[in-house]
């Protein structure tokens, strides 16, 4: 997978370097391009952003620059994402649809957002998806972007030591994961669950299962429905 992120705060990504992402890029599974905004713009100032059509509070940002370095990287296979509170929520099962495509692009925008057209635009050109981390407000995409490319990457073939790991997680199944213990068995006078010392792994199962159950039923009730 390649994965290319339009900011106008490069250095904000450097962190991708290292880490579980870094490995991947190490070895080739992910292929990374951060690219600064600004560097496509032709004044003195470097200006992407101006006042609102209509009127209104803070800035909207420019359509010319974003439509220069777009088209400095799309290609038809490409999924052009925006980070944005008005977009669908991004999910598990989002991260793993996206983790399968060979081309993501990440559009982070600022101030008010990014002027409408370049979404648009970009949608007739490619696969364009606008997407919430959920229902709060950030001051930018790139917190966003770098939770998606997170999410998305580790379940990129090869990323993660141990796949089975990321079959037992929190949403991988539609269920919040059970509760893990380690030693020691007794700690500050609370011990691990007997069932998790038998050996009997038939019952650790029963027992794993039921605990994502009751805790999915407890605290997200709603992925039930
Ligand atoms: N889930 C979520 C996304 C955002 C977001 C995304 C992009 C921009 C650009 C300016 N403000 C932004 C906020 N807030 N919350």
């Amino acid at each position: 997978m390649r994965i290319d992120i339009v900011t106008i705060f490069p250095e904000f990504f450097s962190v991708l370097d290292v880490s579980l992402l870094g490995k991947a890029r190490e070895s080739g599974l992910i292929g990374l391009g951060i690219h600064d905004l600004r560097d496509f713009t032709h004044d003195r100032h470097r200006t992407v952003d101006d006042t609102p059509y209509g009127g209104g509070a803070g800035m909207v940002m420019k359509p010319e620059p974003w439509g220069e370095a777009l088209d400095s990287i799309l290609v038809p296979e490409s999924v052009v994402i925006f980070p944005s509170p008005a977009g669908e929520p991004f999910t598990q099962a989002t991260a793993q649809e996206l983790s399968t495509e060979p081309h993501l692009i990440f559009g982070c925008g600022r101030y008010e957002g990014i002027d409408e057209r370049v979404v648009d635009y970009t949608a007739t050109r490619a696969r364009v998806r606008c997407m919430s981390m959920g229902d709060y407000v950030l001051n930018g995409g790139e917190v966003a972007a770098m939770a998606m490319i997170e999410a998305i990457g580790r379940l990129i073939p090869g990323v993660i030591g141990n796949p089975q790991s990321l079959l037992e997680e929190s949403h991988s199944d539609g269920l919040l994961e059970y509760p893990s213990y380690t030693k020691p068995a007794e700690w500050r006078g609370l011990e691990v669950p007997p069932v998790l010392l038998s050996g009997n792994h038939g019952a650790i199962a029963a027992w794993r299962r039921e605990q994502q159950l009751e805790r999915t039923r407890r605290i997200r009730p709603d992925l039930l429905d």
